[in-house]
């Protein structure tokens, strides 16, 4: 006969796990950056996990509890606490890891390793530290019912009502429900969905396309239906219930009540909601292929193809104003409020702004792009707002939707704001104020409803100043400001190098040579992201022998480092000597070689075998290449 709980969970502490009844001594703990990959790939699922973890604690949070979520490995990602209250275990912060492995028998734990809900009441617990505690905690389960997380609550009160835990563990498991749906219906946001309940009052989901195929189901549904766990085929839903297509008739506008009749005569209640859209349009993302792409910028170059999207939290990396910026829009995420992205060029204010919209809740919709620093003016008019059918000379013969009603539903990015003309600037302000469009030579007005996010790399205080930019509408566009440091400004600057090595020449299996990396991290970058990953990209398609010299990153040699020749006691020859073959690329290479053999000499103060080692070259070729280069020792 299978044990109860917690017995079974103490024999695995015990006979599994090698764990000794007494005390836990240190609960472990990942660090930040590991943090960040956990969250990193939930990351689609975080974005409703946040909101309904602070939902949860508005109500639990007064009694004392704390509310964790923590992914499938039990580290936990999102933790909402009051740290001063008396009740309050600082075990639960993030990072912090909850498995049945290390922390014997408790809620997150024990949760995920039995896949079900779990409550541990004090001395439940395994290990006596935690005897004070209870917690409550449910699996969730993404719609290919794969366990993702858990979402816990635990409080550090020895006097808590067995009773009034019971009821806390039922308002988590709602709250469990409430986020596993809003994920299922994130995934299939263009299907319709049927929430039906079951006998036991627990919602079951299905996603249904307009055949009436059933092409997802929830585990709750599957358990309910016998549905397979893997392997999930579509088939047809009449094949679950008696052929009505009339129930499922759209009587209600999105959101109907509905009826399904079992095979075998049992009703089953509950909702249909339609699409959120019909089929939404792909969201063209190369910026070279769209018309976003301003003429003359630079594409960044990738010899691997285009390179995977950046999620939010790996936009913000370890930057401490980016990972604040990242929480500020995410706890927004749901007012709609106009976002304007401020930064230099190149520092990721595009790459933002796709971030932000593949994870709120508009995904499903389109995202639209204008650069209004690449078209001409007459151009930027007809693009955003539309035209009716001929309503210019040159204008095709059945008109233009314009960006603001492609975007409908969904997020329109405006960039290069600054650059937007003073006439347009007015009619923008009016479309954002009154939320309608009137295309161009069309009578017809369009009520459209879009997330705007403008970016600029212009400061707008002083084109406000000259008159050249409205201040209005500065307000307007402003209602979150996002300030993005430049890369040599971050803190995480080394980190962000080291994610670009790994994207780009790590994937495609190359090294770069510590002298490489060296320059890397010394160079000022002007051109921040961009210039970074095209610099890498390039460095990758010009590296010998698997791996990235300093010559091989082509790096303007006013960039490069200078150095003052007497410390080290070599020196460069007034000129270097005159090479022969083609000037060009050739002649900058060995500028950058050059500038890194004394940079490296310098750091190593003349010492030719540590500078040769720090170069990723032998003694014999470093003296070659000082001979070639005519610095001799002085
Ligand atoms: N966090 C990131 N991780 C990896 N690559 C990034 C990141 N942020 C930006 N990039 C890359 O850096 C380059 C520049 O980014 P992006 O176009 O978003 O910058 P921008 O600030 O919008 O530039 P501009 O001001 O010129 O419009 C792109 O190639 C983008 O893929």
């Amino acid at each position: 006969m299978a044990e109860a709980f917690p017995y079974r969970s103490w024999s695995r502490c015990v006979e599994e796990y090698g764990l000794e009844p007494g005390r836990c001594g240190t609960i472990p703990y990942v660090s930040h950056r590991e943090i960040n990959v956990a969250r990193e790939a939930l990351e689609d699922k975080l974005i409703f996990a946040y909101e309904e973890v602070d939902f949860l604690y508005s109500i639990v949070g007064r009694i004392g509890y704390c509310v964790t979520l923590t992914n499938a490995d039990g580290v936990t990602v999102a933790e909402r606490a009051d740290r001063s209250s008396r009740y309050y275990s600082d075990t639960e912060r993030p990072g912090s890891v909850w498995s049945e492995r290390h922390a014997g028998t408790n809620g997150v734990g024990t949760c995920l390793r039995d896949a079900g809900v779990t409550s541990v009441f004090q001395d439940e617990h395994f290990f006596e530290d935690f005897i004070e505690m209870s917690c409550a905690a449910v699996p969730l389960f993404a719609p290919d019912c794969s366990l993702w997380a858990a979402m816990n609550i635990t409080v550090r009160n020895p006097n808590l009502q067995r009773e009034t835990h019971q009821i806390a563990l039922e308002v988590v498991r709602k709250s469990a429900e409430r986020l596993s749906e809003a994920v299922f219906r994130r995934t299939y946001a263009n299907r319709t969905i049927l929430k039906l309940w079951r006998p036991d009052g627990q919602p079951c989901l299905l996603a249904i396309d307009a055949d009436h195929a059933v092409v997802g189901a929830d585990l709750a549904a599957r358990q309910l239906l016998s549905l397979p766990k893997t392997d999930f085929t579509p088939f047809s839903l009449w094949r679950l219930f008696t052929r009505d297509p009339s129930a499922l008739r759209d009587r209600a506008g999105p959101t109907l009540p509905l009826e399904l009749i079992r095979l075998d005569g049992s009703p089953l209640r509950g909702y249909a909601y339609g699409p959120q859209r019909e089929i939404a349009p792909a969201a063209p993302r190369a910026r070279a292929a769209s018309a976003s792409a301003a003429p003359g910028s630079a594409p960044a170059v990738s010899v691997a193809g285009e390179p995977a999207p950046v999620g939010l939290d790996q936009w913000a990396g370890a930057e401490p104003r980016m990972t604040r910026n990242v929480h500020i829009l995410r706890r927004l995420a749901h007012t709609g409020l106009p976002i304007l992205v401020l930064g230099e060029t190149g520092v990721g204010k595009d790459t933002l702004a796709r971030a932000y919209h593949a994870q709120s809740p508009r995904a499903a919709q389109p995202f639209v792009a204008l650069n209004c620093a690449a078209m001409p003016e007459t151009l930027i008019e007809s693009e955003l707002f539309g035209y009716a059918g001929g309503a210019f000379t040159g204008a095709r013969k059945e008109g233009s939707a314009g960006r603001f009603v492609q975007a409908h539903g969904g997020t329109l990015f405006l960039d290069e704001i600054g650059d937007m003309p003073l006439h347009l600037q007015t009619r923008l302000l009016r479309v954002l104020e009154s939320g309608e469009v009137a295309p161009l030579g069309s009578g017809k007005i369009q009520r459209v409803d879009v997330q705007v996010i403008a970016a600029t790399n212009q400061p707008l205080e002083p084109r406000i100043a000259q008159g050249a930019f409205r201040a209005d509408l500065y307000y307007r566009l402003a209602g979150v400001v996002i300030n993005v440091p430049s890369l040599r400004e971050r803190a995480d600057k080394e980190a962000v190098i080291d994610a670009c090595i790994a994207r780009t020449a790590g994937r495609l299996g190359l090294k770069v040579a510590p002298a490489a990396r060296a320059l890397l991290l010394r160079h000022n970058w002007p051109g921040n992201l961009r210039e970074l990953y095209l610099v890498v990209n390039r460095a990758a398609s010009l590296a010998e022998n698997g791996v990235i010299e300093p010559h091989d990153l082509l790096l303007p040699v006013a960039m490069a480092p200078t150095v003052t020749p007497a410390s080290s006691g070599w020196a460069p020859a007034a000129e270097a000597p005159a090479r022969v073959g083609p000037a060009g690329v050739r002649a900058r290479v060995d500028a950058v070689e050059r500038a890194a053999i004394l940079d490296n000499i310098e750091a190593c103060h003349g010492d030719i075998a540590a500078a040769a080692h720090n170069l990723g070259m032998s003694r014999a070729t470093l003296y070659r290449r000082l001979k070639a280069h005519g610095i001799t020792r002085r």
